[in-house]
């Protein structure tokens, strides 16, 4: 029954006869990927075009902010309560002390639409199961705390008003249920294990019955036995969110198949919508990401998603995020900076500074950002191409000026020039040099940048006249 159903998985999938060969080489699985190849539906279209995301990591962490009785703990501030200098029963009372009084989400997302952000992904509830929203199934809510109110619904609001999508960040992994375990060692472990996932579906669900806009759920904390050697739950809680919200986007981290396999099933098939292992790493090559959808997740100090007081290490630059922005964008996956606000509700001057950067050069070049993904060229050592979904336009990100001041471009075979403009002025000087087939030198002005910029090519493909650079040449 199983062999046959992925027989005809495939075959509907592929949509034409397989050899024999590639259905005897696919283990049997009821737990693995259910679809080949991307999601080509209006919602996933959407995440697509949507290349930058706004990361909020906030809770109880940021009261202590990496930091405990005059000691400073190493670890990522949101992990404090791991820590062995800090007695867990006086973080888990840290509740009384929650209260955001300059919690302000309008102005979260007035400057989160300033940066050019098109979608937030919010923490309801990280790994200490402290809820953001007063839930009926947890006694460990925001309403328990001197803020009583709901922090949750007034951001979704603010930042759908923003025109910004909202994702929801939740936690598998909750350190304050009693129910939870991370491995099933006794047969009380599993009825308590069975009770704690009636209670994870009942939260996921009160979720999107209070929060009908969000788009999806970005899910954590499922790498422990208990959630990886139940893999059938994990498919059947995909199921049945997608059945409560039609077009819900997932990513990979939610699943595991009946072997344990995470992110990609025992056939190498991604599970989920889009790839979710790429955390505070990007790809480096298109052959890195085997042509999924996927999203980078990045801090802007080496390790921290929650407030840290003391940020150590190297602090990531507005160019630097910058970069990984168009590097993400050029590889067909989407790029979300994080930004841990402190316990006021405010943010750190250098997250501020970092979201009026990245904004300003968004205003100007977001053109090449927005349903950018890969060109498919050749990559040069000056920088990026990004293609504009489903058009002949390219933009190429320059991010490594060379001292020759001539930025080499190589087309595709049959394929040619048509124009070539810059997003902003005095970039290009003269008329791109044909130096070879289907490759060109873009000769710069010698004027000094101090951050990427963007020049778009219009391309053609090679007919009987040339393009008009070869002709002017002539
Ligand atoms: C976004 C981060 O996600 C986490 N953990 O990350 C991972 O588990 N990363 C991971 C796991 C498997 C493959 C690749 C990355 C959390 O522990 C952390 O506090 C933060 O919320």
């Amino acid at each position: 029954r199983v062999i046959a159903a992925s027989a005809l998985l495939l075959l509907q999938q592929y949509g034409h006869a397989q050899t024999n060969q590639s259905i005897k080489d696919t283990l049997p699985l009821e737990h693995g990927a259910h679809r080949i190849g991307n999601r080509t539906d209006a919602d996933m279209t959407r995440w697509r075009s949507q290349r930058l995301g706004q990361f909020i990591h906030w809770g109880l962490y940021a009261i202590p902010g990496g930091e405990w009785k005059g000691k400073t703990y190493n670890g990522a501030a949101e992990w404090i309560r791991s820590w062995k200098e800090m007695p867990q029963q006086e973080y888990d009372n840290l509740y009384k002390q929650f209260n955001p009084v300059n919690y302000r989400p309008e102005e979260w997302a007035q400057q989160a639409s300033d940066m050019g952000a098109k979608y937030m992904i919010i923490t309801t509830k990280h790994h200490d199961g402290f809820c953001l929203w007063p839930s009926k199934y947890s006694k460990y809510t925001v309403a328990a705390s001197p803020w009583k109110k709901d922090i949750i619904g007034p951001m979704v609001d603010a930042y759908n008003k923003k025109g910004i999508d909202v994702y929801l960040y939740f936690s598998i992994i909750d350190w304050n249920q009693p129910d939870w375990r991370a491995a099933l060692k006794t047969p009380a472990d599993a009825a308590a294990y069975q009770r704690f996932k009636v209670f994870v579906k009942n939260q996921l669900t009160e979720l999107l019955q209070r929060y009908p806009t969000v788009k999806g759920f970005w899910f954590d904390g499922t790498w422990d036995d208990s959630w990886k050697n139940d893999g059938a739950f994990s498919d059947e809680l995909e199921q049945y969110l997608q059945r409560l919200h039609p077009g819900l986007i997932i990513g990979s981290r939610l699943r595991a198949d009946e072997k344990g396999a995470r992110h990609f099933d025992s056939n190498s098939r991604l599970m989920g919508d889009y790839e979710q292992g790429w955390e505070r790493k990007l790809p480096e090559k298109s052959a890195d990401v085997h042509g999924n959808d996927w999203e980078g997740v990045m801090t802007i100090p080496e390790n921290q998603w929650g407030y840290n007081a003391k940020w150590t290490g190297h602090i990531k630059s507005s160019n630097e995020l910058i970069e990984m922005l168009v590097k993400s964008a050029s590889l067909g996956g989407n790029f979300v900076i994080n930004f841990g606000p402190k316990s006021d509700g405010t943010f750190r001057t250098e997250e501020v500074q970092r979201m009026q950067e990245i904004g300003h050069w968004m205003k100007i070049n977001s053109s090449a950002i927005d349903g950018g993904t890969d060109a498919g060229f050749a990559k040069q050592d000056w920088g990026y191409y990004i293609r504009k979904s489903g058009t002949d336009s390219v933009y190429m990100v320059v991010c490594n000026v060379p001292v020759s001041g001539n930025l080499r471009v190589k087309l595709p075979a049959q394929t040619t020039l048509a124009n070539v403009t810059s997003l902003e002025k005095n970039i290009i000087s003269g008329t791109p040099e044909l130096i070879g087939k289907n490759e060109y030198f873009i000769h710069l002005d010698h004027k000094s940048q101090d951050a990427p910029f963007v020049i778009l090519l219009q391309t053609s493909k090679e007919n009987r006249d040339n393009s008009s650079f070869e002709k002017a040449k002539t």
